[in-house]
């Protein structure tokens, strides 16, 4: 069944809620095909970061700014997925043309009994350190690569938090996270949602809503992959990525690229890493 683009429902919930549920974006053979090869790729395990919670639990993270014609570019730089974006993300008048592009995008491996939990924040909590101004240019793309839910620490946000703008953020043990003084104030009207998700869904989530996840206690691993996308007409005036991906408008490939072309995983000397010292939102 070939994807389709967003409805104006879709574009309109998105607005109030702060985020959005595609489910069955992905089928079972692209799913299969992103997980057999992201399980047994040397260069994300080589660039595996360690996150440890405050409780001490650990995280593992590879995170990448080129999004190439491995794998996971694939998923990022497909037509329909791009088309979304760039449906839901702000535009400046004149500017709307092809000016969707990649920031960064991250796998995120939640290990049974391993995985760690994430505090409160915004990614543009962590974003506007890289200086850039214009939050509603900038979103997150999580890609479901097992079930998610609440057993094994799926991601929760608090609905419509997106409308309070940046708060402000300070560590929390090894992360940063949000002022617990604006996240309870937020919860007493906002509402938290457990975002549930099968292996296939996908969630759109702006740069300014509040969200967070629990340690994975059980027994199945939570690994999804999250793409962030920006326009072009956003520049960082910090950002310490040397590809300037960032604001370089995305080679589109065709959806059937995912599983027709011949791909496998990242490049080593391609992708452009982060390392835990090389960025300024980390410290
Ligand atoms: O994977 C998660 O549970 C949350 C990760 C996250 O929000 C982030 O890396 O910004
Ligand atoms: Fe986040």
């Amino acid at each position: 069944m070939p994807k389709q683009t967003l409805t104006t429902d879709q574009i309109e919930q998105y607005n109030i809620d702060g985020y959005l549920i595609v489910r069955g974006f992905y089928n079972a053979d692209e799913v299969a095909k992103l997980y057999s090869i992201a399980i047994d790729d040397s260069a994300i395990s080589k660039h595996a970061i360690n996150v440890n919670d405050s409780a001490g639990k650990r995280s593992k993270l590879s995170l990448w700014y080129k999004p190439g014609d491995d794998v996971y570019g694939l998923l990022t730089r497909g037509e329909t997925l791009v088309a979304a974006v760039d449906q839901l993300l702000d535009s400046q008048p004149g500017n709307e043309q092809h000016s969707v592009c990649h920031y960064h995008s991250k796998l995120m491996q939640k290990e049974p009994k391993v995985g760690g939990a994430w505090e409160w924040h915004q990614d543009y909590g962590y974003w506007y350190k890289n200086e850039f101004l214009l939050p509603d240019q900038m979103m997150s793309v999580m890609f479901a690569i097992t079930d998610a839910n609440e057993e094994n620490g799926c991601l929760q946000v608090i609905k419509g938090s997106h409308k309070m703008g940046r708060v402000e953020h300070g560590f929390s043990g090894e992360q940063v996270g949000a002022s617990q003084r604006y996240v309870d104030l937020a919860l007493q009207t906002m509402e938290r949602v457990y975002v549930e998700l099968k292996a296939g869904d996908v969630l759109f989530f702006h740069s300014n809503i509040l969200h967070r996840s629990e340690a994975n206690l059980s027994d199945n691993p939570r690994w999804s992959m999250i793409s962030c996308y920006n326009r072009s007409t956003n520049i960082g005036y910090n950002e310490s990525s040397s590809s300037s991906a960032s604001i370089t408008p995305i080679e589109i490939v065709p959806d059937e690229a995912l599983l027709t072309w011949d791909t496998a995983g990242l490049v080593e000397d391609g992708a452009d890493f982060l390392s835990k010292e090389g960025d300024v939102s980390l410290k």
